[in-house]
C-alpha cells in the first residue's frame, strides 16, 4: 500500500474568532484533491477548537495531536524522553501523532544533524510498539517561521536517511509505511518541488496554513509507493 500524502496546518497561537472563522470558510471553499489522495489535518490553539470543529472537522473528535515542536522543545524545556513519553501515552488514549524532529543551524553546521534526528526518533521508538498512527515531521529549526525552506535535496536527504534509520531499528514494514512530512517555511511556490521528493510524504505548514495558499500546498499531493 502507498503511503497517502499528509498535510497539517499548525496555527499555533495565531489568530481571532473572526480569522479563524475566515480561515475555515477559505479551506471549506477550497477546491482540494481527493481525500484518497491525501489527508490534511488542521491545529488550531485549543481556545478556538470547539469554533474549528463545528464548521469544518467532519468527525467531531480530536483526532491529532503535535508533539515534539522544536517551540516546545526549546521554550517548554522537553527532552526527547519527555516527549517520547507524551507519544505512547497519546497514543494509548486514542489519539494520532504528528512527532516533530528537527536540528538547530548550530547543530546542521557541526555535522550532526542525522545524530540528533536520530536520538530524538529513538526516545519515541524506545517507548511505542505500534507506528500505524504516528506520522514523522521532519522539522529543521533553523527553517521554522524563518522564511528559509529546506532546499527538496536538503530534505530527501534526512527524510530518506531517517526512514533507513527506521528500517534499521524499527522494522522494513514500519520504514515503508510510516509518513515522514517535511515542516519549516513550506509556501504554495516551495511546496511542489518538495512534494516530488520520494521520501517527502507531505507538510507541516505554520505560517502558510494560515493563508488561501494552504490549499495549493494541500494540492501538491503526490502518490508515493511503500
Ligand atoms: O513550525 C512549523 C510547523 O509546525 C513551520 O512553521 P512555518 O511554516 O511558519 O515555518
Amino acid at each position: 500500500m502507498g503511503r497517502k500524502f499528509f498535510v497539517g496546518g499548525n496555527w499555533k497561537c495565531n489568530g481571532t474568532v473572526e480569522q479563524v472563522e475566515s480561515i475555515v470558510n477559505t479551506l471549506n471553499a477550497g477546491q482540494i484533491a481527493s481525500t484518497d489522495v491525501v489527508e490534511v489535518v488542521v491545529s488550531p490553539p485549543y481556545v478556538f477548537l470547539p469554533t474549528v470543529k463545528a464548521k469544518l472537522l467532519v468527525n467531531l473528535g480530536v483526532p491529532w495531536v503535535i508533539l515534539g515542536h522544536s517551540e516546545r522543545r526549546s521554550l517548554m524545556g522537553e527532552s526527547s524522553e519527555f516527549v517520547g513519553e507524551k507519544v505512547a501515552y497519546a497514543l494509548a488514549q486514542g489519539l494520532k501523532v504528528i512527532a516533530c524532529v528537527g536540528e538547530t543551524l548550530e547543530q546542521r553546521e557541526a555535522g550532526s544533524t542525522m545524530e540528533v534526528v536520530a536520538e530524538q526518533t529513538k526516545a519515541i521508538t524506545g517507548k511505542i510498539k505500534d507506528w500505524t498512527n504516528v506520522v514523522v515531521a521532519y522539522e529543521p529549526v533553523w527553517a521554522i517561521g524563518t522564511g528559509k525552506v529546506a532546499t527538496p535535496a536538503q530534505a530527501q536527504e534526512v527524510h530518506a536517511n531517517l526512514r533507513d534509520w527506521l528500517k534499521t531499528n524499527v522494522s522494513p514494514e514500519v520504514a515503508a509505511s510510516t509518513r515522514i512530512i517535511y515542516g519549516g517555511s513550506v509556501t504554495g511556490a516551495s511546496c511542489k518541488e518538495l512534494a516530488g521528493q520520494p521520501d517527502v510524504d507531505g507538510f507541516l505548514v505554520g505560517g502558510a496554513s494560515l493563508k488561501p495558499e494552504f490549499i495549493d500546498i494541500i494540492n501538491a499531493a503526490t502518490v508515493k509507493s511503500a
